[in-house]
């Protein structure tokens, strides 16, 4: 007997298959312009990636979006079509922190959509090694943590790193206990990143008190070791849990519920120039300052005089033989292109002992 509903079921359902039909042509339409794009481009010897101009496409039809899509489907959507299209130009190989299952592939994923070449590496070490020695087109590599601060070894390499930033993006970082056995006892080793283990501190302090803390290279790296040992639990993705087959013993164990970590994508400057503006940039920068009082006054002093916003200010010891010298990481609102920045960029030039801009890029668009 045919439910009552039946009938307005399957004509909204008929409905959907047209309208799939006609997106999937208009997404072939827009595939064959982005390889015409492609084809200018190869004859200019221009790159192919322009992270500015996908950050508008996305602006562009969220400020226009009519609803009832919400705006934060947006931009994962249209990554995705964007994504295909650069695919038909030229493949992207994305060097990234592996194995399978961390939050940096999540991150390579959700920025560059899933038509890529994934170059998963063992350390952060390789992945800017890696892109720098040609390898792969971008590094995806995490800066910066909203519970834990600055990631040490990336801001440590970016001083050194022919590499560039051209984009960032962020993710919700949620941590799960997982494990072979689906329960809390007789664990004697938690194996994770020691960012994931340093965010989660509370809540192991409060359940595993006497679990040792063990830090291995990435979280996927322990959820890999725990699949193989019941004695150890790993801190990891859900992703992570299914690649390895093991139990959610506890879900969003970190210790802010808001937890969530920055990533830049990095590249090579003769891969790739700096990204022009998009309206919506940062410019990063790592410099240092004699010191001397008021030094870290100065500092600021071309900023307020130009008008230039500051939205990250961190340091980091300069190791140098125990002199209490530091690099200050600074992010800028705002592209070189715009005189104002220019201006104030050229002043904290002149007033550095050293001075180094990381990248201009466009916001994250999530
Ligand atoms: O506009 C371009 O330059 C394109 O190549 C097209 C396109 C797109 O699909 O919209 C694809 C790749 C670029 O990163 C930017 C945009």
């Amino acid at each position: 007997m045919a439910e009552p509903f039946d009938d307005a079921l399957a004509g909204l359902r008929t409905q959907i298959d047209e309208v799939d039909q006609a997106l999937l042509s208009l997404l072939n339409q827009r595939a064959q312009l982005a390889q015409k794009v492609g084809h200018i481009k190869k004859q200019q010897g221009s790159l192919v990636f322009r992270p500015e101009r996908e950050a508008k496409v996305i602006a562009g039809l969220k400020s226009g979006n009519p609803g009832p899509l919400q705006n934060d489907a947006i931009s994962p959507i249209w990554r995705e079509i964007m994504s295909a299209c650069r695919a038909l130009e030229t493949p992207t190989r994305v060097a990234y922190l592996g194995p399978a299952g961390t939050f940096s592939e999540q991150a390579a994923l959700g920025f560059f959509g899933s038509s890529l070449v994934k170059v998963p590496c063992a350390s952060i070490d390789e992945v800017f090694h890696v892109t720098a020695a040609g390898a792969a087109d971008f590094g995806v590599v995490p800066i910066e943590n909203s519970t834990e601060g600055g990631v040490a070894r990336t801001l440590d390499l970016l001083l050194s790193t022919p590499l560039f930033i051209v984009a960032e993006t962020s993710l919700n970082v949620r941590h799960n206990l997982l494990r072979v056995r689906n329960d809390l006892r007789d664990i004697e080793a938690i194996v994770a990143h020691p960012q994931a283990l340093a965010q989660c501190q509370g809540w192991l302090a409060q359940h595993l008190p006497h679990a040792e803390r063990r830090p291995v290279a990435s979280n996927a790296e322990g959820a890999r070791l725990a699949a193989q040992d019941p004695t150890l639990a790993a801190i990891a993705s859900l992703r992570a849990g299914t690649e390895w087959g093991l139990h959610v013993v506890s879900p969003a164990i970190q210790d802010e519920a808001h937890n969530r970590t920055r990533f830049a994508i990095l590249t090579h400057p003769e891969q790739h120039p700096s990204p022009r503006a998009s309206g919506r940039d940062c410019t990063s920068l790592v410099v240092s300052v004699r010191n001397r009082p008021g030094a870290l006054h100065d500092l600021v002093v071309p900023l307020k005089t130009h008008g230039v916003s500051m939205t990250r200010f961190e340091s980091r010891p300069a190791r140098s033989g125990g002199q209490w010298e530091y690099f200050f990481y600074i992010d800028l609102q705002g592209h070189p292109d715009e005189p104002s920045v220019s201006a104030a960029l050229q002043e904290l030039r002149d007033h550095c002992a050293f001075f180094k801009v990381l990248g201009t890029f466009p916001l994250d668009t999530h």
